[in-house]
């Protein structure tokens, strides 16, 4: 299995690497944000611009990402904006999703991307190309809000995401009962073990599927995402507790 290397982070291999997101909707507020990170147990930020009051001036948006480049010291930042059908705060159409991505991308100032699989498939394959001329990597995800797709769908998804050659396969799905949490668990198991040949994320989301974000290492998702000021979705802890859960995983796997 290949890992994939950000500045000083290798992904997919031992404890899953933790995501922060930073949800701040001025300037002021995402730096501030940032500023906590240096005494927290964290391995990338995530900057979630569709929370940025200002996210539709990509001026603003690359001031932004210039100011949180440098704030941010070592650490790799990923850009996401995430849509409104797919659990974000606002709407885009595609022709502005495309130009706010390949400008990000292109911009010198994030380390990844993250495109969403069902954007139409020749822009997610443009996303990544481009993304990757620019020595950027691409995380390609989907979320479901309200259900948990059959085990079969979740590993077609992500064996799609990898066949469009994206780094780092994602899929995020809501849990309605227990069973739904063993349905992504098992996925992940499978895909990584039988199908991937990259590092793949995957979580169940809520209260209910909290235990997906916990067991990466055993499972084979390579990353978990932690609440620091603010939780980006239901069911993440603070980065401090899922970082002493993960290590005692750790020391058994
Ligand atoms: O895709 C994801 C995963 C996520 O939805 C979660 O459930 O932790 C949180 C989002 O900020 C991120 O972009």
């Amino acid at each position: 299995m290949k890992t994939i290397q950000i500045r000083n982070i290798t992904i997919g291999e031992g404890r899953p690497k933790i995501c922060v997101p930073v949800v701040g909707q001025t300037e002021e507020d995402i730096l501030r944000e940032a500023a906590g990170f240096a005494s927290l147990p964290v391995d990338v930020v995530e900057w979630r611009a569709d929370w940025f009051q200002d996210v539709f001036d990509t001026e603003k948006v690359l001031h932004t990402a210039k100011a949180l480049r440098s704030a941010l010291g070592e650490l790799p930042l990923l850009f996401t904006f995430r849509t409104a059908k797919e659990g974000g705060e606002k709407e885009i159409s595609a022709e502005a999703y495309r130009k706010l991505n390949l400008a990000l991308a292109a911009s010198g100032f994030v380390d990844l991307i993250d495109v969403e699989l069902f954007s139409g498939d020749e822009l997610v394959k443009e996303l990544i190309r481009e993304a990757h001329s620019h020595g950027v990597k691409v995380i390609a995800s989907n979320h479901d809000f309200h259900k948990t797709p059959s085990k079969e769908e979740l590993i077609h998804r992500l064996r799609l995401m990898q066949d469009f050659d994206a780094d780092l396969p994602k899929i995020a799905v809501m849990p309605t009962c227990r069973q739904d949490v063993l349905t992504l668990l098992s996925a992940t198991l499978e895909m990584a073990e039988t199908y991937a040949d990259r590092p793949i994320i995957t979580m169940s989301m809520s209260g209910t599927g909290v235990i997906s974000r916990l067991t990466g290492e055993f499972f084979g998702s390579a990353l978990t995402f932690g609440a620091a000021a603010k939780a980006s979705a239901p069911g993440q802890i603070p980065v401090s507790e899922l970082e002493t859960v993960l290590s005692v995983i750790h020391k058994s796997c």
